[in-house]
């Protein structure tokens, strides 16, 4: 059974994705995070500094001190009206500066995490699905909390110095805008917290939106949407996920406007009590109008700070909890086990030996192998046959090591597959996969991607061409080999133009992708699953015979449904509901006159006419009976 550790959503460890974003931040700019610091001491004493400025002016106009004193605190006020008018800006030009080296950086690790996956388990866990697009939409995550991080503290700053003032006039008003925000905090974590879980409880249905979405924008599903007539039919399905998430967004938007709400007209009742005593405290000379004027400014001070640290606190923790998903991936055990000190693969000398190996890709899924046992001997071709769904291409996704068996184990010489080294296992192997990739490429990149190391040897790049036949058609295409082998990335100017790009037929990409297996050459062992489903007659035969010349003396593994492409395999295992039923030479298993002759029967049966009309005879009288 996959393992799921790893998936299931774990305690969230805001601390730790806050400390991970500051790293990631610290890591891409520290010269950017160290002047957003300055930035944001400087944010918070201006404006309290302006306040007391202010004060000092309108006492000196009043009592009609001198002129230097005034025209010292008007120059000071003058200044802190610049800081504050001109310090936004700059922030904004830091946090952008940031934001651009922390995502890079974000990325690279993200990507570089679900690199490291070895296997494909993850990739079939929905959980994982889901945390793995929070996680994408995460990348901003390392600047804005970082920014969010300062901008708090800068608030708390401005907060301290408010108060202070604010204390100095009224100690008893700054106790009332203090107990005043305590409900403020609690009841914003609480929005906060709701808003993080609702982001995550909405990514599958995200998922199912960007889905249609894909469905309707992609060009290889242009025509199946468009002559079944289903693109009204998708939209329709498209907008029904987008009004779920939208409600889900629309809920926590109305809770949070009640919410606010009610808070902000418990603040302006605070401001606007004191301001009545203010007032009326100067009247009574207890005040002065520079009083007045500090005691008005640091209660908006305190009010202003209050709601935008608590805003950025908030948010700050709504980040954390999101950013968290971000962590989990990029800090997450691997899918597979990997043994302590896996071992280097060595060249294969026997064979591999699938011993007793059950495996489903659930743990609640039905069995796609049940107790197989085979051996793929080194330097023969093995063939495997059955009925769709029987189990062949999960067999060779377990030779791959892509999953682990649940039960029972694959040899490779006598070592179990899980004390190897996962990469060095998949360098000793080359593979046609039956949903090989199609890159949007040059032909040659399409090609040297085969063995990365060598993608600029045209001449290897040639060979490998040359072996799956298509050599002559990528020579002739308008730039030759280096072809784009799309139209996606032109622009319109390019548009007329043909060398800027060409789309190929499903059977040019199939040889593409078996000559991308041979730019592998010398691994040892090749894999081929349905490397020609998608040829004519003459591609079909001319790539089996390039194959059947190149498998000689190798270990290869085929896949095919064209039972007269696999006759001359050294072996052949014919699967049937993940079990193994019969195994042998063609010769053999005509003989035995099982479900392999029955196959290979009517296929063949197919192709000769006289025979086809006794088959239909027969299958029409069959029908009646
Ligand atoms: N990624 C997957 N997740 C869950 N079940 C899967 C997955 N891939 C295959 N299966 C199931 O495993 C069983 C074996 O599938 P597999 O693809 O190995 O069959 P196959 O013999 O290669 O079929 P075909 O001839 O159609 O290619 C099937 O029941 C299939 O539904």
């Amino acid at each position: 059974m996959p393992p799921d550790a790893g998936t299931a959503a774990p305690d969230a460890a805001p601390r730790a994705a806050a400390a991970l974003a500051v790293r990631i931040a610290w890591l891409a700019s520290p010269r950017t995070v160290l002047l957003l610091a300055a930035a944001a001491l400087v944010g918070a004493a201006a404006p309290v500094a302006v306040t007391w400025l202010t004060r000092g002016v309108i006492d000196q106009i009043v009592a009609g001190g001198a002129i230097g004193p005034l025209v010292t605190l008007a120059t000071g006020l003058a200044l802190a009206g610049v800081a504050t008018a001109t310090l936004p800006q700059l922030d904004q030009f830091l946090q952008a500066e940031l934001n651009r080296g922390a995502s890079l950086v974000a990325i690279d690790r993200l990507h570089g995490s679900v690199g490291r996956l070895t296997g494909m388990v993850r990739f079939e866990q929905p959980a994982f699905l889901d945390r793995l697009q929070v996680a994408v939409m995460s990348e901003q995550g390392p600047a804005e909390i970082v920014a969010g991080g300062l901008g708090a503290a800068r608030s708390m700053l401005a907060l301290a110095g408010f108060l202070v003032s604010l204390v100095l006039i009224s100690p008893v008003m700054a106790i009332v805008v203090v107990v005043a925000a305590i409900p403020v905090l609690f009841a914003e974590l609480a929005l906060s917290r709701r808003r993080a879980c609702m982001t995550f409880t909405i990514s599958p249905v995200e998922r199912r939106e960007l889905f249609y979405r894909d469905l309707l924008l992609r060009a290889n599903a242009a025509k199946e949407t468009r002559l079944f007539g289903i693109a009204g039919f998708l939209q329709r399905r498209m907008l029904t996920e987008r009004r779920k998430a939208d409600r889900a967004r629309r809920a926590v938007d109305r809770r949070e406007l009640f919410v606010q709400g009610g808070l902000a007209l418990l603040g302006a009742v605070v401001a606007g009590g004191g301001l009545v005593w203010a007032v009326r405290a100067s009247r009574q000379g207890e005040l002065s109008i520079g009083d007045v004027a500090l005691f008005i400014g640091a209660t908006a001070g305190v009010q202003s700070a209050l709601a935008t640290a608590i805003g950025q606190f908030t948010l700050l923790h709504q980040k954390f909890l999101i950013f968290d998903h971000f962590r989990a991936v990029v800090t997450g055990p691997t899918d597979l086990p990997i043994a302590a000190h896996p071992r280097p693969v060595p060249p294969l000398r026997e064979g591999i030996e699938l011993r007793d190996v059950w495996f489903r890709y659930t743990p609640d899924a039905p069995w796609a192998l049940r107790g197989v046992t085979l051996t793929i001997p080194v330097g023969r071709a093995t063939a495997l046959v059955g009925r769709n769904g029987s189990g062949k291409s999960t067999l060779i996704k377990l030779l791959c090591r892509f999953y682990d068996p649940e039960r029972g184990a694959v040899y490779w010489d006598g070592i179990d597959l899980r004390q190897l080294d996962p990469a060095s296992l998949r360098k000793r192997v080359t593979a046609v996969f039956q949903d090989f990739v199609e890159y949007d490429l040059t032909a040659a990149e399409n090609i040297g991607l085969g063995d990365v190391t060598a993608i600029d040897d045209d001449d290897r790049i040639r060979t490998a061409a040359q072996q799956a036949g298509i050599d002559d058609e990528l020579a002739g295409l308008p730039a030759g080999y280096q072809t784009l082998l799309s139209r996606i990335f032109m622009t319109e100017a390019d548009r007329e133009d043909p060398t800027t790009g060409v789309v190929l037929s499903g059977g040019q990409w199939q040889r593409l992708a078996v000559a991308r297996a041979f730019m592998r050459d010398g691994r040892d062992l090749m894999i081929l699953d349905e490397p020609s489903s998608g040829l004519d007659a003459e591609a079909e035969y001319r790539i089996h015979a390039g194959l059947q010349r190149h498998r000689a003396g190798r270990t290869s593994v085929l896949i095919s449904h064209r039972l007269g492409s696999i006759r001359n395999a050294d072996a052949i295992v014919v699967l049937d509901d993940g079990a193994v039923v019969e195994e042998g030479t063609h010769a053999d298993l005509m003989n035995a006159g099982g479900t392999y002759a029955h196959l290979f029967t009517l296929q063949a049966t197919g192709y000769l006419d006289d025979q086809v009309d006794q088959f239909d005879n027969r299958a029409t009288a069959e029908a009646a009976s």
